[in-house]
């Protein structure tokens, strides 16, 4: 490998930290200034040129996304061939590298060998169970709270028997649920998030061996993000490095957003201390955006007190002005993002380019809805994931209970669905039986029928169940995985259930649940669960990888995600939507100092994905979560230098005309003339003969059937025709 082809495309500062002699290094910089570019070259760099063994580096990404991105850099850099330099390096992120670890050595880590992953959502149901099991009330102990708890102990490395409560009998209380639901997770061979990084960390600590072993592979360690680690990462990475492997981190602690969840930015400053001989390199040209949108960018930033201080300049085009739009409704919105994708795409772009970024996961339904209607490809990344969809769940949940029946969340979640005369009272006298004679909820739900203290319809309801599940294992476990799926899926009733359901959503629940099975049918476990029977590593595979494939991963398409999950992409074309205050920074932030900082750097973030245009929309009114909100724009927008915005004042006018694609086929001049004659735009003053004065909410259809909703000041709020109503525009 020529030393030069390594260096090619690199500045000078780039160069020194992907060239740097063998040592701790820090690579502090801004966003967009090619960080992530340093570390995939340096580990090309480690291989091609110091010879390094591709065994002996380990790589730690924040997604499992960016570790394959990483992946496709450096074969385009050293070849892809099987026999290539890199194969056998670790790339990952932490909580991969933490389940490959366990995987590895579950003995050590004192877990079964088919151990399996609770993913957030299963860990709320568990939590929920113990609650209730401890005859609490789920309104004063929020699960979602105990968990918040729990998964911040566990990031701080805290098992129960660390933890002073000091007397407080509510700290007690919530130490107590800990320790049981700890329990119930061991007795069942389930661990969550946290559990897998916790678990490695306590490897290293008590298996000394393992932890040298490790020290003596991995003499490079790199990690990406590194303003973002925890805790336990932090301790895990130190204790692994010993103090003769060579760690390289890069980070920028103006994109530190997971405070909130236990990251701690001071561990860019602790590395310097704790990691001998450490030296900072510091990059400070942008490569990604426009200079008007880094020069708004930075001026945001700087309204932050706790920074490490950076500068960040680009030499590239001054670009477009960020465009500002202040939307009527959250429909109004949606409709504006839309019409500007639209436009994009007649001038060439492709949706791919675009995405769409939002605060909140629940932000996205209208979006969606705005995007399936004028047949807009889109993908949502990191929110209702794939794996996350109640339909897979629930097939997942039969998957899991095939490979292990003490699964209890998964046979809550499937006893009775689809519903076959299991109620809540037999329920509850499964979940006391297990907890007083200390079982699982199958073996419980066994018991209980052949002692007879389940009678009648309720005992044949429930053996109907457990010759069910024990059926499908016995009829399914030589078929190759996605036959396997598609019978299980098929013959517990899932498939039925969805079938009958005959709306879109039913159908779309059927489509996901073939997409499952497809997913099987390409599957292929990595090397850290080659060994598994395949049903396990696919479940292990989904509860980790939850939502980062996606189906049609080819069509190009439009992608919307939350703030948090955009850090460290980028798009020529940025909508950011909703920024408001009390939706970004969100209420609870805008009080209270630190977390005022957090939502601007989120900000900050968001403003940084932008590469050629940036579009940013809030709304005057918004339905969210079921309730009217109204919300002054966000003080972020204030801080922004108005040389560097331009509003859009247009609103988007209510359109009787056909739906565009029928419009441009049949006659491209109704498009036009249609639209100037309704003369309605949403938000607008309308007088009506006999409602009186009202505002334009919303619209839905077109042509003669166009609705208008009009919210009006006496009658309230209305559905009328449009064609008929004869609304008189104010
Ligand atoms: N020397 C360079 N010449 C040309 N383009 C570059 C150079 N360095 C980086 N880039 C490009 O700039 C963009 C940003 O790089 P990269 O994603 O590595 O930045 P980053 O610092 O990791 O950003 P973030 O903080 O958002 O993660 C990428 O498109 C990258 O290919
Ligand atoms: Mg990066």
């Amino acid at each position: 490998m020529e030393i030069e082809t390594l260096l090619d495309g690199l500045n000078d500062k780039q160069r020194e930290a992907v060239a740097a002699p063998l040592e701790n290094l820090l690579v502090l910089a801004g966003a967009g200034s090619g960080k992530t570019r340093v570390l995939v070259h340096r580990i090309a760099w480690l291989l091609g040129v110091e010879r390094a063994s591709p065994y002996s580096i380990l790589a730690v990404t924040f997604t499992n996304k960016a570790a394959a991105e990483m992946r496709g850099r450096i074969e385009a850099l050293l070849g892809s061939d099987p026999g290539s330099q890199h194969r056998g390096l670790w790339m990952g992120t932490f909580h991969g590298i933490a389940h490959r670890l366990l995987r590895a050595h579950h003995l050590d880590a004192n877990l079964p060998a088919d151990f399996q992953i609770l993913d957030s959502d299963d860990q709320l149901r568990l939590i929920k169970r113990v609650i209730r099991g401890q005859n609490l009330d789920e309104k004063q102990w929020l699960p979602r709270s105990v968990a918040g708890f729990i998964n911040g102990k566990k990031d701080d490395g805290l098992r129960p028997r660390d933890i002073d409560t000091l007397g407080d009998p509510v700290a007690k209380t919530y130490l107590r649920l800990y320790q049981i639901y700890q329990e119930t997770c061991d007795r069942a061979g389930l661990v969550d998030f946290a559990e897998l990084l916790l678990r490695a960390h306590e490897l290293w600590l008590h298996k000394p061996h393992i932890l040298q072993h490790y020290q003596q592979r991995f003499a490079h360690i790199l990690v990406d993000e590194f303003q973002d680690t925890n805790a336990i990462q932090y301790a895990w990475i130190r204790l692994l490095a010993g103090d003769r492997n060579h760690v390289m981190i890069v980070g920028d602690d103006d994109q530190s957003i997971y405070g909130w969840r236990g990251a701690k930015v001071e561990n860019i400053s602790r590395f310097l201390s704790d990691f001998q001989g450490a030296r900072t390199i510091r990059l400070e040209q942008n490569y990604r955006s426009t200079a008007t949108i880094l020069s708004a960018a930075n001026l945001l930033i700087a309204n932050n007190a706790e920074r490490l201080g950076k500068e960040l300049w680009t030499d590239g085009a001054e670009g477009e002005p960020i465009s500002i739009y202040a939307a009527f409704n959250e429909l109004d919105e949606a409709r504006f993002v839309v019409g500007r994708l639209k436009a994009w795409k007649d001038e060439g772009g492709t949706l791919d380019e675009c995405a769409i970024l939002y605060r909140n996961n629940a932000q996205s339904r209208v979006l969606e809805e705005a995007l399936m209607q004028e047949r807009l490809a889109y993908r949502i990344y990191g929110g209702l994931r794939f794996f996350e969809r109640q339909e897979i769940k629930d097939a997942m949940a039969y998957l899991r209970l095939l490979g292990n029946r003490g699964d209890d969340a998964s046979f809550e979640r499937v006893v009775n669905t689809p519903t076959r005369g299991i109620g809540e009272r037999t329920l509850g006298l499964i979940r006391e039986a297990a907890r007083d004679q200390g079982l699982n909820l199958w073996q419980a739900a066994i018991a209980l029928c052949e002692r007879k203290v389940l009678a009648g319809r309720a005992a044949s309801a429930v053996s109907q169940f457990i010759n069910l599940v024990n059926l499908l294992e016995r009829d399914t476990d030589e078929l190759p995985l996605h036959v396997q799926i598609d019978r299980v899926v098929r013959q517990s009733g899932l498939w039925g259930l969805y079938e009958a359901e005959k709306s879109e959503k039913g159908q779309s629940r059927i489509e996901n649940l073939e997409e499952l099975v497809n997913a099987a049918r390409t599957f292929s476990p990595d090397e850290a669960m080659a060994d598994l029977p395949p049903l396990t590593a696919f479940v292990a595979h989904a509860a980790l990888e939850a939502g980062e494939s996606q189906a049609d991963e080819f069509e190009p398409a439009v992608q919307l995600m939350t703030l948090h999950s955009a850090k460290g992409l980028e798009f020529p074309l940025v909508f950011m939507v909703g920024v408001e205050e009390g939706m970004f920074p969100s209420q609870i932030s805008a009080e209270e100092s630190g977390r005022l900082e957090e939502e601007r750097r989120l900000c900050y973030v968001g403003m940084t994905r932008a590469m050629r245009k940036l579009y940013m929309t809030h709304a005057e009114s918004r339905r969210l979560y079921g309730k009217e909100m109204y919300h002054r724009p966000s003080r972020f927008l204030k801080e922004l230098p108005s040389e560097c915005l331009e509003e859009v004042r247009l609103r988007t006018q209510v359109s009787w005309a056909q739906p565009v694609a029928e419009q441009s086929r049949f006659n491209p001049r109704l498009t036009q003339e249609s639209f100037n004659d309704t003369g309605l735009r949403l938000g607008q003053r309308v007088r009506h003969a006999k409602f009186g004065e009202g505002v334009v909410l919303n619209y839905e259809g077109s042509g003669p059937q166009c609705r208008v909703q009009v919210n009006f000041d006496e009658a309230g709020s209305k559905w009328l025709v449009a064609s008929y109503a004869r609304l008189e525009a104010l």
